[in-house]
């Protein structure tokens, strides 16, 4: 059920623009994949677009109560705890970027919420970090890499802008309000369509490509028998499993950029963190097989 003619409904009757619901953003959604927005009614705010908004009034409509937000949040269960500090870290995030730090143009929400574009300067700007490939942030933004096993073989990725060949574990931006539990669980599903049994943690590095982050390497195992992946082509050029004779062998080449030859595969270089994790799973394949 749609609660957005109900919303328009509430905005009209207390005099606001109903143009206001595009200001929500998107927190998750229901077993059901219905979509579910926040929208920061801006009752203590004091600027003057949102100020007029009665607390007392709204509360009598609303038939409840605002209650303080680290109150709240005791009294919630995790999920629905969850929800709420992600839609305020997220509605706090778009308050503070309503403008271009380089061109001082207003920036614009994507209708998700998971982005801010300027459309004079073409800044994008991301809540984990403001980016663009070609504008340097100083900010680092935490990003997972997980590679998932199956007890015999490893799951290795490609996006197109990979060196020609080269495969790597999957990684991916921790999204607001996330813990990195969950953001390794969504990127893989997001990514290749599966469902992670156990989580272990393997170590983390610096990474300043295309800007600083912090990459937070996993293990991660698959149950047996559900390992058909479905690999989302927006985001990976090919993915598929290895084995691990496949993986050790291209461990053991000297210098992949110097020896590709067609048809092999190779590894990101020892500097990388998905090559520590790579080589920690074929010393030791079943180390994603432990308890998280
Ligand atoms: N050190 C290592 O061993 C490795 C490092 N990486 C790094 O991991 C990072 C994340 O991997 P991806 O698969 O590209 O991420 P991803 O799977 O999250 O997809 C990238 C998309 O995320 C969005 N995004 C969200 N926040 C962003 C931000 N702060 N900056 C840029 N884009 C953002 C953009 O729409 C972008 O197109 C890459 O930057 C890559 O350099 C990836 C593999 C190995
Ligand atoms: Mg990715």
């Amino acid at each position: 059920m749609s609660l957005r003619p109900e919303l328009e409904r509430l905005l009209a009757k207390f005099g606001q623009d109903t143009q206001r619901i595009e200001d929500s953003v998107l927190i998750g959604c229901s077993k059901q994949h219905e979509a579910w927005f926040a929208l920061d009614l801006g009752l203590n705010s004091s600027s003057s677009l949102n100020a007029s908004l009665q607390k007392a009034e709204m509360e009598i409509e609303l038939k409840g109560s605002f209650t303080d937000l680290r109150k709240a949040l005791f009294q919630l269960n995790t999920k629905d705890a969850s929800l709420l500090t992600t839609a305020q870290a997220l509605l706090r995030w778009h308050d503070a970027h309503q403008f271009c730090s380089r061109s001082g143009q207003p920036t614009k929400k994507n209708v998700a919420g998971s982005k801010r574009v300027c459309p004079s300067s073409k800044i994008i700007y991301y809540p984990q970090a403001p980016t663009r490939i070609s504008i340097p942030s100083s900010q680092m933004a935490p990003v997972v890499i997980t590679l998932v096993s199956d007890g015999t073989r490893c799951l290795l990725a490609r996006q197109s802008s990979f060196p020609k060949g080269m495969y790597s574990a999957l990684a991916g931006f921790c999204d607001i309000g996330e813990s990195l539990e969950e953001a390794v669980r969504r990127e893989v599903a997001e990514e290749v369509g599966l469902e992670l049994e156990r989580l272990k943690y393997s170590a983390s590095q610096h990474w300043s490509f295309p800007n600083s982050s912090l990459m937070i390497a996993c293990h991660a195992s698959v149950k047996p028998g559900q390992t058909e992946i479905q690999v989302n082509l927006k985001e990976l050029e090919a993915a598929g499993w290895f084995s691990h004779d496949e993986v050790a062998t291209a461990l053991r080449r000297n210098n992949p950029y110097t020896q590709q030859q067609n048809g092999t595969f190779w590894l990101p270089p020892k500097l990388a963190i998905a090559h520590q994790l790579i080589k920690e799973w074929v010393e030791k394949p079943s180390c994603s097989t432990l308890p998280a």
